[in-house]
């Protein structure tokens, strides 16, 4: 019994869920059934059209199904995993921006050069953003958003780097410290400067250890592309088309930037910002 109301809650929720899931598959179902070829599969329609048939094609007791359930499983996971994720890195990413309106000042300049001031931003354009990037990655290392990874457990006894691991220890990675550390990052790695990512020599794919936030190998984070995406083109089109002003005259380096940990690491209190538009009519 949970005397707090968890259950009840947890209870409540999982059935809002479940309804919202139901929806959205059989929106899919009835959408498969009409004739003709759909103009755009979605990640729903490749699930939806493996229902009610076996897991692994070649087992012949068709042990494992592919039932609906699954599905809402699938569905609940990359909802859980890309949502949230996705918000607080930007808003961490955009409240690094305001307070060094140096950066910002920069982003403006490389918009106008690619983009202009007649036109929104389009994910096109994203290429040739590259200061853009250097922002994001710096965003990244100093906030990034699962500090811990996910916990690994170790299978054998093993060394590594003479520290000795061994067999069934559950091992956390801590990204957070490691974007932090002077001995990688130079005695500044406390301060936002995107410009250490100048020669491009370091990437937040999961090939360069020293900067993770996506994780790294076979259980690195599959929405890494969409959230790379994301993160660009809100940030550019924040920046592009308004200009930011902090509230009751607050000065850049007075924004607050605490942390508060929970499932992922976001802002302890909201950021505000008065926006003005700025693209040209
Ligand atoms: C800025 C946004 C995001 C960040 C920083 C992020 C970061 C991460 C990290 C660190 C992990 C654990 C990787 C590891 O332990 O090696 C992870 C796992 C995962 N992420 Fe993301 N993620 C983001 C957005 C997304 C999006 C948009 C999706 C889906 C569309 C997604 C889906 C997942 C899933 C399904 C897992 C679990 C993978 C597994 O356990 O095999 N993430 N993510």
């Amino acid at each position: 019994m949970y005397i707090q109301g968890i259950g009840r809650r947890l209870k409540r929720t999982s059935k809002l869920l479940d309804i919202a899931f139901e929806k959205i598959i059989e929106e899919h179902v009835q959408g498969s059934d009409l004739d003709g070829p759909k103009p755009h599969r979605d990640f729903v329609d490749v699930m939806v059209s493996k229902l009610n048939q076996p897991m692994d094609p070649h087992d012949e007791d068709q042990t494992y199904i592919i039932e609906k359930e699954n599905i809402k499983a699938i569905l609940l996971d990359m909802i859980a995993a890309s949502f949230e994720t996705s918000a607080v890195a930007i808003v961490w990413a955009f409240s690094e921006i305001l307070r060094h309106p140096r950066v910002m000042v920069r982003l403006q300049q490389e918009l106008g050069t690619v983009v202009g001031r007649n036109r929104f931003v389009e994910e096109s354009d994203l290429p040739k953003l590259t200061y853009l990037d250097m922002v994001v990655k710096e965003s990244l290392r100093l906030h990034p958003v699962a500090p811990f990874l996910v916990p690994r457990e170790s299978m054998e006894d093993i060394v590594v780097n003479g520290y000795f691991i061994p067999k069934n220890s559950r091992i956390l990675v801590n990204t957070w410290s490691m974007g932090r550390d002077p001995n990688i990052w130079s005695e500044n790695a406390e301060e936002f400067l995107p410009e250490r990512f100048m020669d491009g020599n370091i990437d937040i794919r999961g090939h360069h250890f020293e900067l993770i936030p996506f994780g790294s190998g076979r259980r690195g984070c599959p929405g890494m592309q969409l959230a790379l995406i994301t993160m660009r083109l809100v940030l550019s089109q924040l920046i592009h088309c308004l200009e930011w002003e902090l509230p009751d005259g607050m000065l850049p380096h007075e924004l607050d930037m605490t942390e508060t940990f929970g499932l992922s690491l976001p802002r302890a209190n909201h950021l505000l910002a008065k926006p003005t538009y700025r693209l040209l009519e």
